[in-house]
């Protein structure tokens, strides 16, 4: 016991010491023989009795054995101990004496603290490494951690934001103090699920896109964000994390891509595919209201010779103004596309027949008094225009419309171009250009 540089020391129940070794000699600054016999708080200063065993003295009485750590100064030098204090009882289970056991770990408690810190710098040389933005809020939501992409996406330094609350994080990102995606981990809200477009759950993980407005100095950006929670040892949640992946551009892609795949190429008008698909979802809505509608077959006059006279260059330069000039005098809500070669087609919604004659009229006035300017000097062209008009006809499918449309279109040939043939479900009426 006297070898050893642990404290050792023994007390009877009344807390009287009944030995102590060197180590527990130098800890209370006397010798043993002004230890002996008596209490040890009347020898060792307070606050070193406090910690040494008053924390335990409760189980102790119960007859536990218990263990807790605490800092001591021992010859000046503070040492982390883990104290051990183990009762011992009579056969009759009273209690008789408590042996005590001090061990310095402060050594080992440095190697941890370091081991420690080692960790937290390779985690944040990891988490600062990500090429995506990375933050993560405590259960109090100040932010602890903000990586250098989240720094870079929102122009916001580390330093201005770990530690603050109150929402802080959301305003670099709309602008505004607001619960965002983060805070769904710690409670459900469908109102704020409902602000993101694509929320899917798997576990207790999150992803959502979601565009904010106040990024890219206020021009906005598209987000991909997934949020999932931070738990404890025991697997509390203590906090949430978020991952946020800017992809404004790839949207822009696939916005792009999508409105290629829509749009013809040289006029920019829609194209015949996507006509179609708007077309069908308008005539749906045309079978089940009953509002009058139109459709119209177009076709520019006499195009090849355009093409023999003036070449290929200036047919399509004369195809594009076409295109303006009808996209000019139509409504917004009006679907024009080019339906192929020198043929547009136009679904004219909430139009009866005398609405529909007028307009018809007027696109082909517009491009007849157009003067188109080329290289090769002025070019004018006509349309000739097959127009049909339903109010509350019969069911039929939209390409029997069509059909019909283009016998009109056929029949304004036939009358010498330049004119526009409507037919008002099986009563034809003429409008002459000529
Ligand atoms: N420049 C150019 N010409 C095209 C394009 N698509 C079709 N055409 C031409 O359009 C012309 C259509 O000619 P036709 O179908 O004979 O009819 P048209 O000369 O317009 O005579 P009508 O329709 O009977 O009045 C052809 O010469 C095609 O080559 C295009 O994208 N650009």
């Amino acid at each position: 016991m006297d070898a050893i540089g642990d404290l050792v020391w023994l007390q009877d129940a009344r807390g009287l010491c009944l030995d102590a070794n060197p180590a527990f000699e130098r800890l209370a600054q006397t010798e043993r023989s002004r230890l002996l016999g008596r209490r040890l708080e009347d020898v060792l200063d307070p606050g070193v009795a406090g910690n040494l065993w008053q924390p335990d003295w409760p189980a102790l009485q119960g007859g536990r054995a218990c263990t807790h750590e605490t800092w001591l100064t021992i010859e000046d030098v503070p040492r982390l101990c883990e104290i051990t204090h183990i009762p011992q009882r009579d056969s009759a289970g009273t209690l008789v004496q408590i042996q005590s056991l001090g061990r310095d770990i402060t050594q080992r408690h440095q190697r941890i603290e370091q081991s420690l810190r080692d960790s937290q710098r390779q985690l944040a040389d990891v988490i600062d490494f990500l090429p995506d933005a990375l933050l993560a809020i405590d259960r109090d939501k100040r932010v602890i951690i903000w990586n250098k992409a989240v720094a870079k996406l929102t122009g916001i330094p580390p330093e201005a934001m770990l530690g603050r609350g109150d929402y802080a994080y959301t305003v670099p990102f709309y602008g505004e103090r607001r619960p965002q995606l983060m805070d769904l981990v710690f409670q459900s809200d469908t109102d704020l699920e409902r602000r993101y477009a694509h929320v899917t759950r798997e576990g207790d993980t999150l992803t959502a896109e979601g565009f904010c407005n106040a990024l890219h100095d206020g021009h906005g950006a598209w987000i991909l964000a997934r949020v999932a929670p931070l738990r404890d040892a025991a697997g509390q949640v203590v906090g949430a994390m978020e991952i946020i992946r800017d992809i404004t551009d790839s949207k822009r892609l696939e916005e792009d891509l999508r409105q290629l795949t829509r749009l013809d190429p040289l006029t920019q008008l829609f194209n015949r595919r996507y006509f179609f698909t708007l077309a069908e979802q308008e005539y749906q809505r045309f079978l089940r209201y009953h509002h009058p509608m139109a459709l119209c077959m177009i076709d520019i006059d006499h195009f090849k010779s355009v093409n023999d006279r003036y070449g290929h260059l200036v047919g399509d330069t004369v195809l594009c103004i076409v295109a303006q000039t009808l996209h000019d005098n139509l409504r917004q809500v009006d679907i024009l596309a080019r339906y192929g070669g020198e043929e547009f087609v136009i679904l004219l919604p909430e139009t009866d027949l005398q609405t529909a004659c007028a307009s018809t009229e007027r696109l082909r006035v517009a491009v007849a008094e157009r003067r188109i300017e080329t290289p090769s000097g002025p070019v004018s062209v006509t349309l000739s225009l097959g127009v049909v008009a339903i109010a509350d006809g019969p069911a039929m499918t939209l390409e029997r419309l069509l059909d019909a449309a283009d016998q009109m279109l056929y029949r304004a040939k036939q009358a010498g171009r330049n004119r526009v043939e409507i037919w008002d479900l099986g009563r034809s009426m003429e409008s002459d250009g000529d």
